[in-house]
C-alpha cells in the first residue's frame, strides 16, 4: 500500500513551486527593475494575491471538498476604485495565469488545473483567492496558505517563504515551505539559493531544490555545548521581542549572536542547521496566525525537534485562524527544549519583577 498523504504532498509541492517561481519573477520584474518609492508595497500585494490564487486553484482541483485557510482575501480586488487598482488586478490575474499555464514538470498532474491551455477567467482567479476564507476549526481537513511569508524580507531581497500545510482534525499532517532565497547548502554558498522543505507526519523532513530534485532527509543536529547554540529570531522587532530574546540568550550562556531571518525560512534553517527559534509577543493582543506556524512546525517535528509555546503547551491549530491561547512560539532540538523553557520562565519572572 502506498504511504498516506503522498498525493497531498505532491500537490502542495507543485503549488509551492509554481507560486515560488511567480514570487521570484515579481521580485525581478517589479522590485529590482522598477524604481519604487520606499513605501510602495504594491509588488508584494500583487505577488501575495497571485500566489494565493495559484496555490488555491491547484489544491482545489486536487481535493475539491477540502477547506482552505488563506492569509489573503479578494474583496478589495472585486471593486477597484481607480485605474491604478484596475491595473493591479489585471496584473494579478495575468501573473496567476502565467504560473498556472506553464509547462508541466515531473510530479505535476494535469487534472490539477495546470499546464498549457488552462488559463482561468477573472472571476475564477478571484474566487480561488476567496476560497481561502475558511475560519478554521478542530475537525476535518483544511489547508493553510501563506502565499508570501516575510513580506518585508521579500521586498528587501532577503528571506521569504511560500507556505502550505494540510491540517487534519487539528493536527498538521503535511507541510511544505518554498524558500527561493535560502542557500541550498550553507556550507557551500557557491551552490546558490532556492530550496524547499517537505514533511509528512511520520515520514521525516526532506530538503530538495524548488524543482524537487536532490531530496535529502534533514535532522536537527544535536547540541553538545552552549557554544554551539544560537537563537533564530524575526528581523522585525515588532514581531518578536529582541530584548526578551537577549535575556534568554544570557541565561542559557549562549555566546553566538542571534541569527535574524524573515519568515518561516527560520524553521527550514533550524531543521537542517540547528538553533533555537524564539518568538515572544511584543505586546498584548496579537494572536499568531496558523499559516505562520503550521508548515514550519511539522518540518521541525519530523526533523526530530519540538515546537511549543513559551509555557511548553503544544500549538493548537484547531481554534480557528489563530493559535488562540498559545503565548509565543519556541522550536528547537529535543535535547535543548526543556532548558529553553526554564530560561524563558525565568526571564518572564525577571521582567515581572522589574515592572
Ligand atoms: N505584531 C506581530 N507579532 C507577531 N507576528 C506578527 C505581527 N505582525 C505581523 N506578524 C506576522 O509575522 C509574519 C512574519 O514573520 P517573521 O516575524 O518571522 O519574519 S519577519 O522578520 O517579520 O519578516 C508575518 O507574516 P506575513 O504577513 O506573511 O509576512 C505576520 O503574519
Ligand atoms: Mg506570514
Ligand atoms: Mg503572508
Ligand atoms: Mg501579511
Amino acid at each position: 500500500m502506498s504511504q498516506p498523504y503522498v498525493t497531498e504532498e505532491q500537490a502542495a509541492m507543485t503549488a509551492v513551486r509554481r507560486a515560488s517561481q511567480l514570487a521570484s519573477s515579481v521580485f525581478n520584474k517589479l522590485v529590482k527593475a522598477e524604481t519604487l518609492t520606499k513605501d510602495d508595497k504594491s509588488p508584494v500585494t500583487i505577488a501575495d494575491f497571485a500566489a494565493q490564487a495559484v496555490i488555491s486553484t491547484i489544491l482545489h482541483n486536487a481535493f475539491p471538498t477540502d477547506l482552505i485557510v488563506g492569509e489573503e482575501d479578494a474583496s478589495e480586488l472585486r471593486s477597484p476604485n481607480n485605474a491604478e487598482e484596475r491595473e493591479m488586478r489585471e496584473r494579478i490575474i495575468s501573473l496567476a495565469n502565467e504560473a498556472l499555464t506553464s509547462e508541466l514538470m515531473l510530479g505535476d498532474n494535469p487534472t490539477w488545473g495546470i499546464g498549457p491551455g488552462t488559463a482561468k477567467s477573472d472571476s475564477e482567479i478571484l474566487d480561488a483567492i476567496d476560497r481561502g476564507n475558511y475560519q478554521g476549526g478542530s475537525q476535518g481537513r483544511m489547508w493553510t496558505i501563506d502565499p508570501i511569508d516575510g513580506t518585508k524580507g521579500f521586498l528587501r531581497g532577503d528571506q521569504y517563504a511560500v507556505c502550505v500545510s494540510l491540517i487534519v482534525d487539528a493536527q498538521v499532517h503535511v507541510g511544505v515551505l518554498g524558500c527561493p532565497n535560502l542557500q541550498k547548502n550553507p556550507e557551500h554558498p557557491e551552490e546558490g539559493n532556492g530550496c524547499m522543505f517537505v514533511a509528512i507526519r511520520g515520514q521525516g523532513t526532506r530538503q530538495m531544490t524548488l524543482s524537487g530534485s536532490n531530496p535529502t532527509f534533514v535532522k536537527i543536529p544535536p547540541t553538545n555545548s552552549p557554544e554551539s547554540l544560537f537563537l533564530l529570531e524575526s528581523v522585525d522587532p515588532s514581531h518578536s521581542s529582541h530584548s526578551f530574546n537577549s535575556t534568554v540568550s544570557n541565561l542559557l550562556k549562549i555566546t553566538q549572536p542571534s541569527v535574524r531571518m524573515d519568515s518561516q525560512a527560520k524553521y527550514g534553517s533550524l531543521a537542517r542547521s540547528g538553533g533555537i527559534y524564539m518568538r515572544m509577543p511584543t505586546g498584548a493582543g496579537y494572536k499568531e496566525k496558523i499559516w505562520d506556524h503550521a508548515p514550519g512546525s511539522i518540518i521541525i517535528e519530523e526533523a526530530g525537534g519540538v515546537v511549543s509555546d513559551s509555557r511548553g503547551e503544544p500549538l493548537n491549530f484547531g481554534l480557528g485562524r489563530t493559535l488562540g491561547d498559545n503565548f509565543g512560539v519556541i522550536a528547537c532540538g529535543k535535547d535543548t527544549h526543556s532548558g529553553v523553557l526554564t530560561a524563558v520562565q525565568q526571564a518572564l519572572q525577571e521582567e515581572k519583577s522589574k515592572a
